[in-house]
């Protein structure tokens, strides 16, 4: 299957949610007041949220129809998302030099952070990048072990310690080895999760300061895993993230096992964070930078062109 394919695989239950929620919508007679109002509940019903959902009700009002029948109201709004999109759906530049570029990967349990991680070191590996893995979520040997398994099955080197070792130690020897062996990218799996903010926070200035004594410019990227089946809870996490770690880009994940991928709307009209990658599968090519056109047909249960 093609990355189209799987990419509208992912959204079909989404396209079907937001479908469900506008019918009736479009066959009024006229498109009066009260169904402008309907038709932005229905929006904010299908989890994007309330700024992008008064957005795109604006946009329908300013057109003045007399009347818009589905295929109308589904061309407008993906013309809309597609707007809310395109200005998020940025690429992922492996910039920094000297090598390595570090990219920091935080988010909550459970989130699909390790799986990402894997997809990532895949998806840089296919672009020809030479990828090292770092286990800095000693947290659970279980994520060290996870992490290898992933290391094995795309090829990447992956660095770790001991289980409750100190995760800065490992990511200053993970930049010493990717020095040495040339690697380009060094990706660091970290605990970053939130139980305690304190805690999260010293754990990430610990491994900045560690980090910039070998290179100023690292972490180039701190990147958040948000699980878009968690909603609007993903929204909440976007800014207490923001604020404790100073996150860079969003990673989207799961939009393949949930109505809720309207979310991915909300996020980029409400922070405008780049989001790099959006996954939408549990392969190993299931991540991948998404076309916003191709996304917002995808929502709003357009063809594809
Ligand atoms: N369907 C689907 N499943 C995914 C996707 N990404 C991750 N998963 C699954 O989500 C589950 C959790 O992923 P993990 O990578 O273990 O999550 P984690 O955040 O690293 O968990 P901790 O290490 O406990 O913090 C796994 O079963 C993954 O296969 C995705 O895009 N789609």
């Amino acid at each position: 299957m093609s990355w189209l394919d799987r990419l509208r695989g992912g959204f079909a239950k989404t396209a079907e949610k937001v479908a469900d929620n506008l019918t009736g919508l479009a066959t009024k007679a006229a498109l009066d007041t009260s169904t402008l109002d309907d038709i932005e509940e229905a929006l904010i019903a299908s989890d994007l949220g309330p700024e992008a959902s008064k957005r795109i009700r604006d946009a329908i009002a300013a057109r003045r129809y007399e009347q818009l029948d589905e295929r109308g109201l589904r061309t407008i709004l993906a013309e809309e998302i597609e707007k809310i999109l395109a200005p998020v759906a940025k690429p992922l530049e492996v910039y920094g030099f000297p090598r390595p570029h570090v990219i920091l990967v935080i988010g909550v349990n459970g989130s699909g952070k390790t799986t990402t991680i894997g997809k990532l070191g895949a998806w840089l590996k296919d672009e020809d990048y030479g990828v090292l893995l770092a286990a800095g979520d000693t947290f659970r040997a279980a994520a060290i072990e996870q992490l290898r398994i992933w290391g094995d099955r795309i090829g990447a080197p992956v660095i770790s310690g001991k289980e409750g070792g100190d995760p800065a130690g490992i990511v200053f020897d993970g930049v010493k080895q990717a020095t040495a062996t040339g690697e380009d990218v060094l990706i660091v799996d970290t605990a970053g999760r939130l139980q305690n903010k304190t805690h999260l926070m010293d754990e990430l200035s610990k491994i900045r300061r560690v980090l910039g004594r070998l290179n100023p410019d690292a972490p180039h990227d701190v990147l958040l895993v948000l699980d878009a089946t968690t909603g609007q809870n993903a929204l909440a996490q976007v800014e207490v993230f923001r604020e404790t770690a100073g996150v860079t880009g969003l990673l989207m994940t799961k939009l393949d096992g949930t109505a809720r991928g309207g979310v991915m709307v909300a996020a980029a009209e409400k922070f405008g964070l780049p989001i790099y990658a959006i996954g939408v599968g549990e392969g190993v090519s299931d991540l991948r930078p998404f076309d916003p056109r191709a996304v917002a047909r995808a929502i709003a249960g357009l063809p594809p062109e």
